[in-house]
């Protein structure tokens, strides 16, 4: 839609009740025995399962991919009646894509690269525009962006909008994460706007953070975009996925993280088109607390070291 510079200025966010609502979340009592099982269950099929290091190799990345393929031990799943369940998608550098791909052939996995100068988003336009071209190009389905910071914390939202009207437009087929980086836009009203703006010029979805920010994924936040979202389909009729990003390691913190998502947006929600989970070591957790279900054992975490 055209940017609507009205409703971006009108939307305000109250600091204190978006803490005070997402203080009350992780407390709360969970789901237990085998209703938290499918909820983790859930949580796996929702996974982009990620590693965005300087020293990937490629075996690294054909070992994350046949993680994805396989989260959790045949004996496992076989016990869970879930022989199936795999990630929702492996996240990797461009670099690394056509790695990627090949080890997912035939999965029906798809590929997300981190593309435009990830993390900073800083390197010349055109080159950021040349690179989500060419990650499309080895293959990936699904390009995670990062905007400017410095449009947000100058009020340039016209620039915001054209950057990401602009990417989208280069993704082509491919689906678009914009990674607002949230950490460092400031305040919530920023993090609302820029979640606006982004919806406005085309996001397919709306990430928090690159996990190399001081403060990645956090509830007040996710809050935040989860009601712009909700927002934004009231007013228009389209749905935004959601992505929280960095930081999120343990099993308990998906559980909140999707319990927060049925309460705000509804069970359309807890689907891979419209949620994804990005990290790199959440698996490993929820692969421990599933071995826990189905033996009644604890394994040591270095047995779940890989994701
Ligand atoms: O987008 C994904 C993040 O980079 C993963 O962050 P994490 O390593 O803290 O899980």
């Amino acid at each position: 839609m055209p940017l609507d510079l009205d409703w971006v200025r009108s939307v305000q966010a109250n600091t204190s009740a978006i803490e005070r609502r997402a203080a009350t979340l992780p407390g709360r009592r969970s789901v237990k025995k085998e209703y938290q099982a499918a909820w983790l269950a859930k949580a796996i099929t929702l996974i982009d399962l990620t590693t965005l290091a300087g020293d990937d190799t490629e075996g690294r990345v054909r070992r994350l991919c046949a993680k994805a393929k396989q989260p959790v031990s045949p004996a496992i799943l076989e016990q869970l009646g879930l022989p199936d369940l795999t990630t929702g998608a492996v996240c990797v550098y461009h670099d690394m894509v056509p790695t990627a791909v090949e080890a997912l052939s035939g999965s029906g996995i798809p590929v997300a690269a981190v593309s435009t100068g990830f993390p900073a988003g800083l390197s010349p336009f055109r080159l950021r525009i040349a690179e989500i071209g060419e990650s499309v190009a080895a293959g990936a389905a699904e390009i995670d962006i990062v905007i400017t910071r410095r449009h947000v914390l100058q009020g340039n939202w016209q620039a915001l909008y054209d950057e990401m009207a602009e990417m989208r437009a280069a993704c082509g087929e491919a689906h678009v994460k914009a990674i607002l980086a949230t950490g460092e836009l400031g305040t919530l009203r920023n993090v609302a706007r820029a979640s606006l703006v982004c919806m406005m010029a085309g996001a397919d979805f709306i990430k928090t953070s690159t996990g190399k920010e001081s403060v990645n994924a956090t509830l007040p936040v996710s809050l935040t975009m989860i009601r712009a979202i909700r927002a934004y389909r009231e007013r228009t009729g389209f749905n935004v996925g959601y992505k929280p990003a960095g930081g999120i390691s343990k099993a308990k913190d998906a559980l909140v993280y999707l319990s927060l998502m049925k309460e705000e947006l509804g069970d359309r929600w807890l689907q891979p088109d419209m949620f994804r989970f990005g990290a790199s070591s959440l698996l490993g957790d929820i692969e421990r607390q599933l071995e826990h279900f189905v033996t009644g054992s604890y394994s040591a975490s270095w047995r779940h070291a890989l994701a």
